[in-house]
């Protein structure tokens, strides 16, 4: 990849962790962004990018890095700072995605307000369960806190940062406040929405999308009886899991099986596009198991995209509209979030959303 004689007559450098490097398939990435004419490099952020030849698209995954900077690391926060100076420096460089937009997603008290004040959800019976964030150990204030924001138990308590360290996906579900010593502050509280441990999530690219099942959480009620469960999510969510805490009790075996509306799911796109407007993100959907209405409880940047069909293909075909689309200057690392597709800045227009080949229903949808 990084040696092989060079005919592309442009470079997509990439930047990702090496947990998430050792899964992604370099060899087939290579070849598909040689054939639409893209060398790919793989950028040493230790060195200056000055050095490591021309870049047109800047393509990485630095949520980790963005939230130890965030967190007062110093080393993180220099790479980040020579990162920006070098986009500054490099108007041209069409950054997948923006650092301001991924910020957004780095907290989930962020996120989550963003999605709960989305006046169009309600009418569409879609929703993010109510949800409140802790800054201290206060428990008595942390009651205050979730009564003045409607949260009930059960909960589930996660924290503030949503990417990066494996702490991130460390959850706790607590049934009753006396447990709420449980939680680690920063960190938000949500309703727990019972969804018959069934998980639905949705990866983007550009105007595609993917979704898919995943192993999830059975049903849990308010009790004083019950102590914390703690999980981290790779447990219990991801295709291969099987946990005990998927295993629906008896008496709440799934009579009626719930379907995912692919209109609501098209909204929240709409939506996300519209607020964050990333090219590569995700995100969660639960329905309620006995409105049907649908949470969203998890937007993510570049996640796994797993068992999506044709990923690079379809990457390289959005890379291609943004270059044809957009001039240079329209798709820096500008802090307004700008609509790839629709070549318009902190606007929206409506494009068409398709569902990759092999999505739920496998039809693809305008
Ligand atoms: O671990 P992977 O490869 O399954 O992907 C993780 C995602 O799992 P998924 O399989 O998409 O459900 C995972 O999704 P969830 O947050 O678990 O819904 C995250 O996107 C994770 O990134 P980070 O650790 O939060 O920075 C993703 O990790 P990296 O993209 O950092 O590897
Ligand atoms: N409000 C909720 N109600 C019910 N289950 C939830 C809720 N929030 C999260 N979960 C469960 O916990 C898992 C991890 O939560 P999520 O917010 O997606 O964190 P992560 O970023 O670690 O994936 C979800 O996949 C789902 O199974
Ligand atoms: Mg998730
Ligand atoms: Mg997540």
């Amino acid at each position: 990849m990084m040696n092989g004689i060079n005919r592309s007559e442009k470079t997509i450098g990439i930047w990702i962790s090496d947990k998430k490097s050792q899964k992604l398939n370099w060899n087939e990435f290579t070849n598909v962004c040689a054939s639409h004419g893209y060398n790919l490099i793989k950028l040493d952020l230790e060195r200056p990018l000055e050095e490591q030849g021309q870049i047109d698209i800047f393509l990485h995954k630095l949520t980790d890095i963005l939230a130890a900077a965030d967190q007062g690391d110093p080393k993180a926060s220099s790479t980040v700072a020579r990162v920006e100076q070098y986009l500054s420096n490099h108007s041209k460089v069409i950054v997948i995605d923006p650092l301001d937009n991924v910020r957004i997603l780095l907290s989930r008290y962020k996120y989550y307000s963003i999605l709960q004040n989305e006046p169009s959800f309600v009418k569409q019976g879609i929703f993010t369960p109510n949800f409140a964030e802790f800054t201290t150990n206060n428990v008595e204030m942390n009651i205050e806190i979730m009564a003045q924001r409607g949260v009930q138990f059960p909960v589930i308590c996660k924290p503030s940062v949503a990417h990066g360290s494996k702490l991130a996906h460390e959850m706790v579900v607590i049934f009753n406040k006396k447990d709420l010593s449980a939680c680690k502050p920063p960190c938000v509280v949500q309703n727990f929405v019972n969804h018959n441990a069934v998980l639905h999530k949705v990866f983007l690219v550009g105007n595609r999308y993917h979704i898919c099942e995943r192993p999830s959480l059975k049903n849990f009620y308010a009790s004083e009886n019950l102590t914390p469960i703690f999980y981290s999510t790779g447990e219990v969510c991801k295709a291969d899991s099987q946990s005990t805490l998927s295993i629906l009790d008896p008496h709440d075996v799934a009579d009626i099986r719930m379907t995912l509306n692919e209109d609501k799911i098209r909204s929240i796109i709409r939506v996300l596009r519209k607020e964050i407007g990333l090219v590569l993100a995700g995100f969660d959907v639960v329905i309620d198991n006995v409105t049907g209405d649908h949470a969203v409880i998890d937007i993510n940047v570049f996640p796994s995209y797993d068992n999506f069909p044709d990923f690079f293909e379809h990457f390289l075909e959005c890379i291609d509209g943004i270059s044809d689309r957009t001039t240079p200057n329209l798709c820096t690392n500008d802090t307004s979030t700008f609509d790839y597709l629709s070549g318009k800045r902190n606007g929206y227009m409506n494009v068409s959303l398709c569902r990759s080949k092999f999505g739920v229903n496998g039809m693809n949808i305008n």
